[in-house]
């Protein structure tokens, strides 16, 4: 099947760091102008950002880059309106876009503002009808849902809902953690859904994080969990004993993680560009998006990083499609079913199964 043909197709999206999912464009410019400045030399900067091949460590590496470049209030407002409206133009209908809080002082940057920097981004979007619901609340009282932007995008109107995860970085502190999964609870009303542990794989404890995140499922807040990325049996087991809703990658696992891991039906999101260019799998040959398939695991197709991998949900949709010998009828099922994993309320759930019903007819 053509590209086009996933592009139009609905789509949901539950994996994307906010950071990982910039334009390679914005960054460059965003380079060019630190470049002018005198913060860094643009053409040792260039040739990273536009590198394809990349180890674990030299994405972390190009994280610590795009952070740089994107130190600033009024640009992380631009990259999350950016980031939307790209989702939006290939038909996601329901993302669920995390990032990690950051504190800077030196630019009077705090957690809280720099949250407050991502909701202008997602007000930025060319929206028609952004009510925010309080949390709970009875939706009769409410015109629609919160948080449904309508973007322009030519003559059509694409309309999407955006929810929000805040991550917890692995190199952070007990108490930075906790201090991320408070304000978490303070914007709930806001979109804030969730909470969820990523950053390098290979540094910190999982015994420093565990505080932040019982407190934050105690309550209510929907936790995912980067789970396995690198082999760390005893760290993956400690997560499931959590019982996150979902968890990503799961690409290091072991007959017994798998056991366990099946037995408790937890949602896994699958990032097959991200795990075959980072090596956490070998090749996508071997990688384990197919025996979940078969075993009718619940599973998401995802990108993680669209702009540090290249791709979008179209592209691994496409390549889902290829590798697996899945045919459109599939992927739509696969995309229709990721409703029951997302973290938001059972009126979304059932206008995201209406936009799918309309759009089954034409498939
Ligand atoms: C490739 N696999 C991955 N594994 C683990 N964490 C990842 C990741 N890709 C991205 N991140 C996490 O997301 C941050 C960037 O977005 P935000 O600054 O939060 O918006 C990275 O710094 C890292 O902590
Ligand atoms: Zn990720």
């Amino acid at each position: 099947m053509e590209m086009e043909g996933w592009v139009s197709m609905p789509k949901v999206e539950l994996h994307a760091h906010l950071n990982g999912s910039v334009r390679d464009s914005t960054l460059l410019e965003l380079a060019r102008v630190l470049g002018e400045k005198g913060v860094i030399v643009f053409s040792d900067v260039e040739h990273v950002i536009l590198k394809n091949e990349r180890s674990l460590t030299e994405v972390f590496r190009l994280f610590d880059l795009i952070h740089i470049l994107t130190t600033d209030h009024k640009i992380i407002t631009r990259i999350t309106k950016e980031v939307i409206e790209d989702f939006a133009s290939e038909n996601v209908v329901y993302l669920e876009l995390r990032t990690t809080p950051k504190k800077n002082e030196s630019i009077g940057m705090s957690k809280r503002s720099y949250l407050e920097a991502v909701l202008e981004g997602i007000k930025a979007v060319n929206t028609v009808d952004v009510a925010f619901r309080p949390h709970n609340a009875d939706v009769s009282n409410v015109k629609r849902s919160s948080l449904i932007n309508d973007t322009c995008n030519g003559s059509t109107r694409k309309k999407i809902y955006v929810r929000l995860l805040l991550s917890i970085d692995r190199r952070e502190t007990t108490e930075a953690a906790m201090e991320t999964v408070k304000l978490a609870l303070e914007m709930r009303d806001l979109g804030v859904v969730g909470i969820d542990l990523s950053g390098n794989p290979i540094v910190g404890e999982w015994m420093t994080f565990f505080p932040a995140l019982k407190f934050a499922r105690e309550q209510g807040l929907y936790i995912t969990l980067h789970c396995g990325e690198v082999p760390n049996p005893k760290e993956i087991r400690a997560m499931l004993d959590l019982l996150p809703q979902r968890i990503g990658h799961a690409c290091c696992f072991e007959e017994e993680e798998w056991k366990r891991l099946k037995s408790l039906n937890i949602p896994v999101e699958i990032c097959l560009t991200s795990n075959i260019r980072t090596n956490s799998v070998r090749s996508i040959e071997v990688h384990h998006f197919a025996d979940l398939y078969n075993s009718k695991h619940p599973l998401v197709i995802c990108t993680d990083d669209s702009g540090v991998f290249s791709t979008s949900v179209s592209k691994e949709y496409n390549l889902a499609a290829s590798a697996f010998g899945l045919g459109r009828r599939e992927i739509f099922q696969l995309a229709r079913n990721a409703i029951e994993y997302i973290f938001a309320d059972d009126e979304v759930k059932r206008e995201l199964k209406e936009i799918f019903n309309s759009a089954e007819l034409d498939q």
